[in-house]
């Protein structure tokens, strides 16, 4: 039984599909990365989903929820830029927003106690908001969105303004509420995902172009790859490589020519023998496997 289940869901903005058509579940207790560059479309799909923007076609439907049920009480919600009351403590904000959720004042502010704990910011409770850091500031905003036990907590790009500390600090703390909860989160940054997330949806251009588990996508996308660099300009000798049978796909990158190919010693065979006959001034010959990576700059480039 999924958590969620998303069927066509689209927005169209002055005649434009910005998310297109999308069809997706999540299972429960997986940690999802909804990953892809600037205006994929990604913060526009979880505000559809979070039920702060509705949709143009489609459908959110969650589970246990009622026909024409609330999904916001399903979920809870971290926007990209969330806004805090700097001048409340921690504690109060947390109490504020459970008394926003409909909880009783005692049951808000038992909540916010455990959720203080949880998030690793107890200490900091009775402290006012605009003395926290960023990643506090962050730890505050992951636990208003679960005040009210949510079957799922949605995520708008949680560590990209926060410096290396405030990142770790939140990524850490995803890892531990992974265990106990749904996570779906956006970003831009593969490394994130990879770190954190049991399953990829990668967005491009507001279509769903790849999904899995990150294993499977490894594996699936993984086809051998030679890396070459040369003494001079990589430019100079990339159509040269590229005329070879046995190179499906060349490109640059990373200052180096990268060169995709299915028969390894067939290949390795036909570039060596380019090169002595040109005599072209190689100077790195390397023999790898493309990443997840390489998978995603591929989809970003087109
Ligand atoms: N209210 C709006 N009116 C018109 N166009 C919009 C609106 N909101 C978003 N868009 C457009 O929809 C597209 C997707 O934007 P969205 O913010 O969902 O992308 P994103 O993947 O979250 O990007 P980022 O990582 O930059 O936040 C963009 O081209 C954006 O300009």
């Amino acid at each position: 039984m999924s958590v969620i289940k998303v069927n066509e869901l689209t927005k169209t903005f002055d005649k434009k599909d910005v998310v297109k058509a999308l069809n997706f579940e999540l299972n429960p207790g997986k940690c999802v990365a909804l990953l892809g560059p600037n205006g994929a479309g990604k913060t526009t799909t979880l505000r559809m989903l979070s039920g702060l923007l509705n949709p143009s076609r489609g459908s959110v439907t969650f589970e246990g929820m009622k026909e024409n049920g609330d999904i916001r009480e399903h979920i809870g919600y971290l926007p990209q830029y969330p806004v805090f009351h700097n001048w409340m403590s921690g504690k109060e904000f947390l109490i504020y927003v459970g008394q926003l959720a409909n909880l009783p004042k005692k049951q808000a502010s038992d909540q916010a106690n455990s959720l203080l704990k949880r998030v690793g910011i107890a200490d900091a409770g009775n402290r006012r908001i605009g003395k926290y850091s960023g990643g506090m500031k962050q730890r505050l905003g992951i636990a208003q969105a679960m005040i009210h036990k949510p079957n799922l907590i949605i995520l708008d790009e949680p560590v990209s303004s926060l410096d290396p500390i405030g990142r770790r600090e939140v990524l850490n703390l995803m890892e531990e509420l992974k265990e106990q909860t749904t996570i779906l989160f956006s970003t831009h940054i593969l490394s994130d995902a990879e770190e954190v997330s049991d399953d990829l949806l990668l967005m491009h251009q507001g279509e769903i172009v790849e999904s899995g588990s990150i294993e499977s996508l490894r594996t699936k996308h993984q086809t051998a790859k030679i890396n070459l660099t040369f003494g001079d300009s990589n430019d100079n000798y990339l159509s040269s490589l590229k005329s070879i049978p046995s190179v499906n796909e060349s490109l640059i990158e990373r200052n180096e020519i990268q060169l995709l190919v299915d028969d390894i010693d067939q290949a390795r065979k036909d570039i060596l023998l380019k090169v002595s006959q040109e005599n072209l001034p190689l100077t790195k010959f390397e023999i790898s496997r493309t990443s997840l990576e390489d998978l995603f700059m591929k989809v970003v480039k087109n």
